[in-house]
């Protein structure tokens, strides 16, 4: 199925905005992608995957039934894996199979998600991460040549956060040297996996493990469910879709139930513990949580995964603001372009600086993620509860900020931005997931608070602390921090009012313990303000790494790439100064009169950056393929797209409906 879209003039208004340019596009694209190289390298495999136009559908995912949207993501997806299995992984060498630019690519096929996303996402980086090398010679060819097609089965009907709730059991039997699986009651089916309902054969299960009458907690398991020539659910299993969601509509989530169901014990993955032909349990870990590493590296990914989503809003909602025009300053003018409106600025800026602050981080955090499992797999695992602390704020609030983001962007849309056709309520559904999967918000920022407040107490005591918490040995014990406008001033402040937070925390333990709480109880009380003190660290973590990370990275650019890349850190400095007033005024010496001028030079700061607005979103190098998107494509004709997508409507496929012959017309006759 290909359609062909017609070439057409870029629109004036979108064409004198790019005049209006005044750095190197390309020098900021390369510094997104992460160097020269990976954007030629990108742009390469984006040619190979779009360009012959396989992605394009004649009708709209979204007018399609559930079943017809599955059976066509199913199809895309077969297209796409040959793509990427045949041509894509050539170039980037098959350990990158999780490499963003296919993530990226992706999009082009899927408006909404693949089937197949997470068995390249979760199932194949579980066999990497949780296998012994016996078992990763065994399933890892298979899963990556696609002939094994896994999925993620964790979450029960009963429980997502609390996995040590889980109530699947896997019981050895050594007599036959198999584990049993089952599922004792109706929630411990396991419930959400993607592709798990209908594409999957076969699946990493996590259940409590229980061998010589003792359990061991949970682990993880290979299941096959399917009959790989029949597709049929083997007899023992039920498996099916869960029903309709908010998005995510053709990733086929399922649910999963075992009736005494048996697997080899080789299919127990035991990287990180064993059970021994005779039933005996041995555990080679050095660390308790090793089992949930696939957890910590979504999480870890989902920062970069942010930045592409953002950036594919403010893309949309930048080019569109471009070419809308809307009311009239004074009598008898032309309309302005609502791009010229501060309070549009205002929305829509932040949406480029947060995109660059979370791509900057991610690869700090990838760099961080990869140097920890390197001294993890030489058996030191010291780092793992600063990384599990600093993957779990990073993800709650890089999900949680993109999502509010993208809905302004939306917002900056108007009505047109309501269309499913300018694509942003799809990038919305699909992020307002991220927020809860993988580690609920409060969840995440709740496990980041434990560290943080033993991070405290070790500084409150003189001792040094781990890197991202280094500045609670300067400010625990420190009251107020003076306040200084500048870049660094800003960050202090930030890291100022995460101690603050943080020693507020422990001395509401610590007063409700006096008063009688057990330590359970006084944490309990507190979490609204660990919560907070979360927040306000992973805030301090961001705008100090996205700080660092730009001068880095702008070392050797061209000057006007060094005055746009610092405008955008700064603003993204002063946006979140200024969302945070009434802590700066708790934790740092600043005025109201420090804050008027904060906000006289954020709204200069605006103005600055409004002429290369459109340049900074082409930077982004978004394909009109991978954007889908009425109002922001690249040549701005919004008004052409919308009526063009409007006559896909099924509605329009006949000058009058049915349904008026018969009801409306017997309700006019008073016949009904
Ligand atoms: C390629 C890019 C693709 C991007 C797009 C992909 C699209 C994919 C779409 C959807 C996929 C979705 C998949 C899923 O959602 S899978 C299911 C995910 N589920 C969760 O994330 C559940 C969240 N819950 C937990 O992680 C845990 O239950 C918990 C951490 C909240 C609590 O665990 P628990 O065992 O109860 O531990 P304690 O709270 O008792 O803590 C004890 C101790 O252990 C520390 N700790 C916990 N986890 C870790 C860890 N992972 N690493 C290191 N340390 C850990 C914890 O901090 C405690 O430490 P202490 O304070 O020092 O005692
Ligand atoms: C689109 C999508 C795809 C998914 N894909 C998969 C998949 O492939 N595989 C898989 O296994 N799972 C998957 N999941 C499940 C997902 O991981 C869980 O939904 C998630 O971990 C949250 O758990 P929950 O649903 O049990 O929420 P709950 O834990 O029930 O949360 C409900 C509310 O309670 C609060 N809460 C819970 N515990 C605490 C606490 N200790 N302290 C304070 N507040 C608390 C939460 O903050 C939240 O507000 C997916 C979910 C979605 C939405």
């Amino acid at each position: 199925m290909k359609a062909n879209r017609p070439k057409r003039d870029v629109h004036p208004d979108l064409a004198r905005e790019r005049l209006k340019c005044n750095f190197n596009i390309e020098e900021v694209t390369n510094i997104i992608d992460g160097g020269k190289d990976k954007t030629l390298e990108r742009k390469k495999i984006e040619d190979i995957a779009l360009n012959n136009g396989a992605c394009l559908d004649e009708i709209p995912d979204e007018c399609l039934s559930i079943k017809e949207r599955y059976e066509n993501a199913i199809r895309k997806s077969c297209i796409y894996s040959n793509i990427v299995r045949n041509e894509m992984l050539e170039i980037t060498g098959m350990e990158n199979f999780e490499s963003p630019v296919l993530r990226r690519t992706a999009d082009a096929f899927f408006k909404d998600i693949s089937p197949f996303m997470l068995h390249l996402g979760m199932f194949v980086p579980t066999l990497i991460g949780q296998s012994t090398p016996e078992q990763m010679a065994e399933w890892l060819p298979k899963a990556l040549d696609m002939k094994i097609i896994g999925a993620y089965a964790q979450t029960e009907l009963g429980h997502g956060t609390f996995i040590r709730g889980l109530e699947t059991t896997a019981t050895y039997d050594p007599d036959k040297e198999e584990f049993v699986l089952h599922s004792p009651t109706i929630t411990s089916y396991k419930w959400w996996a993607g592709g798990l309902g209908k594409t999957a054969n076969h699946c990493v299960v996590m259940a409590q493990l229980y061998t010589q009458g003792e359990c061991h907690g949970t682990h993880l398991f290979i299941v096959q469910i399917r009959d790989l020539d029949t597709h049929m659910p083997l007899p023992g299993i039920k498996v099916g879709e869960i029903g309709p969601r908010m998005g995510f509509s053709s990733a086929d989530n399922g649910f999963l139930g075992f009736n005494s169901f048996r697997i080899p014990r080789q299919n127990m993955l035991m990287k990180h513990a064993k059970v021994e032909k005779d039933g005996c349990y041995v555990k080679s870990a050095k660390h308790g949580k090793l089992t949930y590493g696939t957890m910590v590296f979504i999480r870890v990914t989902l920062v970069s995964e942010m930045s592409f989503n953002l950036s594919k809003a403010a893309t949309i909602a930048i080019r569109y603001s471009a070419v809308r025009r809307q009311t009239e300053l004074r009598p008898n003018e032309p309309e302005p372009q609502i791009l010229d409106y501060p309070t549009q600025q205002h929305k829509l800026f932040i949406c480029i600086a947060t995109a660059h602050a979370f791509q900057l981080t991610s690869k700090w955090l990838w760099d961080t993620f990869q140097a920890v499992m390197a001294d993890v797999r030489k058996g030191n695992v010291d780092a793992l509860p600063e990384l599990h602390a600093l993957s779990s704020c990073l993800k709650a609030v890089s999900t949680s900020d993109a999502l509010s983001h993208i809905e302004q962007c939306r917002f900056a849309c108007g009505g047109h931005g309501y269309m499913l056709s300018s694509n942003l309520p799809f990038i919305y559904s699909f992020v307002a997931a991220t927020r809860t999967y993988e580690g609920d918000y409060t969840v995440l920022l709740l496990q980041t608070a434990r560290f943080l407040v033993k991070a405290w107490e070790q500084a409150e005591s003189g001792n040094n602390v781990t890197p991202t918490v280094a500045y609670l040995n300067r400010t625990a014990n420190t009251k107020r921090v003076v306040w200084d406008n500048t870049h660094e001033g800003i960050i202090q402040s930030f890291q100022a009012i995460a101690a603050g937070k943080i020693g507020q925390c422990v001395r509401s333990i610590r007063d409700r313990i006096k008063s009688g709480m057990d330590y359970e109880d006084a944490w309990l009380m507190t979490t609204v303000q660990l919560v907070a003190a979360a927040e306000a660290h992973c805030r301090a973590v961001l705008v100090n790494t996205y700080w660092n990370e730009m001068i880095r990275l702008t070392k050797s650019s061209s000057a006007n790439v060094k005055t746009v890349m610092h405008q955008l850190a700064v603003l993204y400095l002063m946006y979140w100064a200024l969302e945070k007033t009434g802590d700066l005024l708790k934790y740092s010496s600043v005025s109201k009169q420090d804050l008027d001028d904060l906000q006289r030079r954020y709204e200069e700061l605006l103005a600055a950056l409004r002429p290369n607005a459109v340049s900074l979103v082409d930077a982004f190098d978004l394909r009109d393929e991978i954007l889908h998107s009425s109002l922001g494509s690249y040549d701005g004709c919004v008004y052409e797209r919308l009526m063009e997508e409007a006559q896909k409507s099924p509605l329009n496929a006949e000058p009058v409906n049915p349904s008026f012959h018969k009801y409306i017309k017997p309700l006019m006759q008073g016949k009904l």
